[in-house]
């Protein structure tokens, strides 16, 4: 929580030169929040909307940097967490977020699988992730398949939820763009809640997970509860998917969190 009329929100992710997800999502995910962004970058990706074609880990020690530099200057009122591909980085992370004040809102999305396919997670990083991680964070956003993953069973959201919240993180919030529905399964330790939400089988949903990750961690610097961060967040994804630009790219085109089409529309034609 923060006392400025602009709170500045951290993404440590991955950089995807597509344009749609990663670093590049959240930091519109933040704008359309009405929060300032920063960013530690942890892995540069050479990709597109059909597929990844390479993958350069940040070393571990400018991935800390990155953290210490806006921390020392700007301060951070809230993290997410995106893509961390390695053991290295992970340990990086656990790293520089020992270093934030004490209550930093930390949002972890434990990316695992692009939505072109490509594996976003060594196996072996799997581990640290959920030994390192997840019992230091505020929320952790894993969408079904993930959430199996870290669970090792074919569980339904508001059981994998439960089995997560066991590993440490305060809030469990499974997403549902991979269910029937498209509802979330909040879980608090206690109470199970479930954000339900128009599901919009039409639209475009790469960046979808980094969208809603970075305004759930948005809307907690501008000082909401997580269950109701949860439902802003919730809105702000299923509107981006909604509005996706299915026409960038040949693959899963980007979601549009900022409105661009909408603006495009209302712009006078340039010739
Ligand atoms: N087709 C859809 N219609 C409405 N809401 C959606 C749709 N797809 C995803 N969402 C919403 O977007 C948010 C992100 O969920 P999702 O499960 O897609 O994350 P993800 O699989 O991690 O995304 P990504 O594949 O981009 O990493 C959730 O709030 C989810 O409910
Ligand atoms: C750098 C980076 N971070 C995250 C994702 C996951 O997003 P999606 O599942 O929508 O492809 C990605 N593709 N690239």
């Amino acid at each position: 929580m923060t006392e400025r009329a602009i709170p500045a929100v951290l993404s440590i992710a991955g950089s995807d030169s597509g344009g749609g997800a990663g670093i590049q999502a959240d930091l519109k995910a933040f704008a359309a929040c009405g929060v300032h962004g920063m960013t530690a970058i942890t892995a540069l990706t050479a990709q597109n909307t059909v597929g990844v074609d390479a993958v350069l880990a940040i070393e571990p020690e400018m991935i800390v940097a990155q953290v210490r530099a806006v921390a020392r200057d700007i301060g951070v009122d809230a993290v997410k967490i995106g893509m961390l591909g390695t053991v290295a980085t992970i340990e990086a992370v656990a790293t520089a977020l020992d270093e934030l004040d004490d209550g930093t809102p930390v949002v972890l999305d434990p990316v695992m699988v692009s939505e072109s396919g490509a594996p976003l997670l060594a196996p072996d990083a799997r581990t640290a992730l959920v030994e390192l991680l997840l019992p230091r964070v505020t929320v952790t956003t894993p969408n079904v398949p993930e959430a199996r993953t870290i669970v090792g069973s074919d569980d339904d959201a508001p059981e994998l939820a439960r089995a997560i919240h066991r590993l440490g993180p305060r809030y469990v919030l499974v997403t549902g763009g991979h269910r029937e529905q498209a509802t979330d399964v909040l879980f608090d330790g206690e109470t199970t809640t479930e954000i339900p939400g128009e599901r919009f089988p039409d639209g475009a949903a790469h960046g979808s997970g980094c969208t809603h990750s970075s305004a759930l961690a948005a809307h907690l610097a501008l000082g909401l509860d997580p269950a109701d961060a949860a439902r802003a967040a919730k809105e702000v994804a299923a509107r981006a998917v909604r509005d996706g630009l299915r026409e960038i790219g040949q693959g899963a085109g980007p979601v549009d969190a900022l409105g661009i089409r909408a603006g495009a529309a209302e712009r006078p034609a340039a010739r």
